[in-house]
Order: C-alpha cells, then sequence, then structure tokens
C-alpha cells in the first residue's frame, strides 16, 4: 500500500474585513478595516492510503471544505505541508489535475443550457483527455450510471439526482486515481441515494479509486465508509473505523433476547416491575421486557455479546437473540457536544 494523501500540520487563516453598520461606519471601515481572523483548519494531519473510501464528517464551519479546497489546489494554506498523489497541490495544480477528480454537490460543473453529453465532450477538450480514452470511459460511465436516458437532456432539465449522475461521469472521464466528493448525495431521494452509493462502492472495488467525501448523511457513512475523520472548528477530533468509534464512545450496547414464554412468566419481578434475571455477570443490566423479549443493556469491556448470549444460553431456552447498536449519529452528536477526545487527550496529558 502506498499514500495518496500525506498532510502534516496544515492550517488556514481566512482574514475577515468587517463592514461597520452604517454610513459612518462604512466609511471608517474603507479607512480603517477591522480585521479578523478565522482559523479554519488547525494543525490537520492525515495519511490516506490508495484505495481507501474515508468520510469527512463535521458540523456546519467545521472546516471540510477548506480542506479539501487546499487538497485540490484552489486555495493557499497558511502552513504545513501537503501532498496529494505525489504532487503539492498549489504548486503543481495541473499535473494534480489530471489524477483527480472533484464533485461539489451543491454546485456543477455542467454547462446549464447544453445536454448533457455536450458538456461531457467540452470538458474531455478542456481536459484534454485522449479520444480512445475518453469513449472508453464514457461508455462505462453511461452504464454504471443509467446516462443513456437523459444524454441529450439540457443539464437544467435534468432533476437533482441525474444532475448528480452527471457530475460524478463529468469527474470521472479522465480516469482519476482519487476522488473528492463534498456532500455527494445532499437533497437527493432514497433512491437516488442508494444508486449514487452503489455507484461509488463499485467505482473503488473495481477500479481501486480512493475516494474522500464530505457528508452530513450518516448513512453515507454507514455504507461507504469504513474510516472516519470527525472535525469539528478546524481540528480534528477523531480518525479511525466507524466500528471503534461505537465501541468507545456508543455507550452500552443492547441485546434483545426472546425467551421461552412460560420461562418469562415465572421470573419475579423487581421493585421497578422489571424482570429478575439472578447473577447477571457485573455491568449487565435489565433495561425493559415486554412478552417473551427481555433488554439488557451491557458493554463490550463488562462481557463480550458472545459470551453473554452463551451465558444467557445455558440459563434459558433462548428463542432469538438480536443486537441493537448505537446510532453513529448519535455517537457523533456525543463527540462534538461533549468534547469527548478532547477531554480524554487532556486527561492524558494530566496523567
Ligand atoms: N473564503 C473564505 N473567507 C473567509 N472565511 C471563510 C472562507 N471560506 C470558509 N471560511 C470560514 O472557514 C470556516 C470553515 O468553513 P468550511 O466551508 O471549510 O466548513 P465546512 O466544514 O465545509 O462547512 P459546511 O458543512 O457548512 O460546508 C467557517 O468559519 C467559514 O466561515
Amino acid at each position: 500500500m502506498s499514500l495518496i494523501i500525506e498532510v502534516e500540520g496544515l492550517n488556514k487563516v481566512f482574514r475577515v474585513t468587517r463592514r461597520r453598520p452604517g454610513i459612518v461606519g462604512g466609511l471608517r471601515s474603507l479607512v480603517n478595516p477591522e480585521v479578523r481572523e478565522v482559523s479554519a483548519v488547525r494543525d490537520l494531519s492525515l495519511a490516506v492510503e490508495r484505495g481507501e473510501m474515508i468520510g469527512l464528517v463535521g458540523p456546519n464551519g467545521a472546516g471540510k471544505s477548506t480542506s479539501i479546497k487546499m487538497m485540490t489546489g484552489i486555495l493557499m494554506p497558511t502552513s504545513g505541508t501537503l501532498r496529494v498523489a505525489g504532487f503539492v497541490p498549489l504548486h503543481q495544480r495541473r499535473d494534480l489535475a489530471a489524477r483527480i477528480g472533484v464533485v461539489f454537490g451543491q454546485r456543477t460543473q455542467l454547462w446549464w443550457d447544453l445536454p448533457l453529453i455536450d458538456s461531457l465532450r467540452l470538458l474531455q477538450h478542456l481536459y484534454r483527455v485522449p479520444t480512445d480514452r475518453y469513449q472508453d470511459n464514457l461508455q462505462r460511465l453511461r452504464t454504471m450510471l443509467e446516462l443513456d436516458e437523459f444524454l441529450d437532456t439540457p443539464v437544467r432539465q435534468l432533476s437533482l439526482g441525474q444532475r448528480m449522475r452527471g457530475d460524478l461521469a463529468a469527474a470521472l472521464l479522465h480516469d482519476p486515481e482519487l476522488l473528492y466528493l463534498d456532500e455527494p448525495t445532499i437533497g437527493l431521494d432514497v433512491v437516488a441515494k442508494a444508486r449514487i452509493r452503489e455507484f461509488l462502492l463499485t467505482l473503488n472495488a473495481e477500479r481501486g479509486t480512493t475516494i474522500l467525501l464530505t457528508t452530513h448523511d450518516m448513512d453515507d457513512v454507514e455504507m461507504l465508509c469504513p474510516r472516519i475523520v470527525i472535525i469539528d472548528h478546524g481540528r480534528k477530533l477523531y480518525d479511525g473505523t466507524v466500528t471503534d468509534i461505537r465501541e468507545r464512545f456508543g455507550g452500552d450496547r443492547q441485546l434483545v433476547a426472546v425467551l421461552d414464554p412460560a420461562e418469562m412468566a415465572a421470573l419475579n419481578l423487581d421493585e421497578a416491575g422489571l424482570p429478575t434475571v439472578e447473577n447477571l455477570p457485573a455491568g449487565v443490566r435489565v433495561m425493559q421486557a415486554e412478552g417473551p423479549r427481555i433488554w439488557l443493556s451491557f458493554t463490550s469491556e463488562a462481557m463480550p455479546a458472545h459470551e453473554l448470549v452463551a451465558w444467557l444460553g445455558t440459563r434459558y431456552r433462548l428463542r432469538d437473540v438480536t443486537f441493537q447498536e448505537p446510532e453513529i449519529e448519535d455517537v457523533i452528536r456525543r463527540i462534538y457536544e461533549e468534547g469527548l477526545l478532547l477531554q480524554e487527550e487532556e486527561a492524558t496529558l494530566s496523567v
């Protein structure tokens, strides 16, 4: 494996001029502008292997788009080092452009008044894609993205989902090894979202295209990104797998067991009216019961899931067992709200 994105200590500070209110204030701002600094990205380090699919997650204004813009070379970093596909984006923008594709979900690089196919032809010339490569790629993308039904339709008449498929085709005409996607499923209905996700998974699996995407959609994260980077206020809060974040910050897990109805009915009830399971292992609690169903909360540290199932299995005639995992959205919200990771870091530092 080799790295396609190498970011070290990246910072971006915007200097924003604030206009004072009123006519006099406006004149004063002209002579003596009030300048404020906004730290959009702070000390960001990131290493992405070729072929990874990685999600950049964070609330509005966290610094996701700014990071991507620096990685494409359209924005100059204030400090830090940056290499993408072996190039320094800002200084080797043209070389880099041949190796990457970019799609901003809320904007399009297609021409509104032209049929989609004409936009694609124009982009072929603009990006100097050799004709046979263009033909091969177009043929493949037409099938994968099912473009034929609207290839001759002017872009302004396309639905949002069709336009996104057109934009993906436009970004992939030159076979880039890295694709940046900024909110690729924003505003799409469930069917269109599913189609885009399926396409991205195939692209990644079959062509090994590295995909870095920003999203607010937790289903995108669940379905597309084995690895996520969470940023807030320009700072990286977490970098790791979705499974790991759930285990570390998801709090308790829940097991729902369906017991034999007669066995369930024979259980004693405690003061809260919940069935008592004798000698429950430490860290496991009865949360709820309904008919033959019983909800147990536990942490993986208290008892691994399979051991808990085995423990129950030796005492009761289990009819069924399911697990309810914490929603990734809730876990991430807790991380923002509670700054859990920063707290952890501070605790480690003060030890
Ligand atoms: N050109 C600019 N000039 C001044 N400030 C900017 C500029 N671009 C971004 N910012 C500021 O930098 C911060 C990060 O913005 P950025 O667009 O990167 O966030 P984001 O995580 O992509 O947000 P969103 O999810 O809303 O797209 C914000 O405070 C924003 O106001």
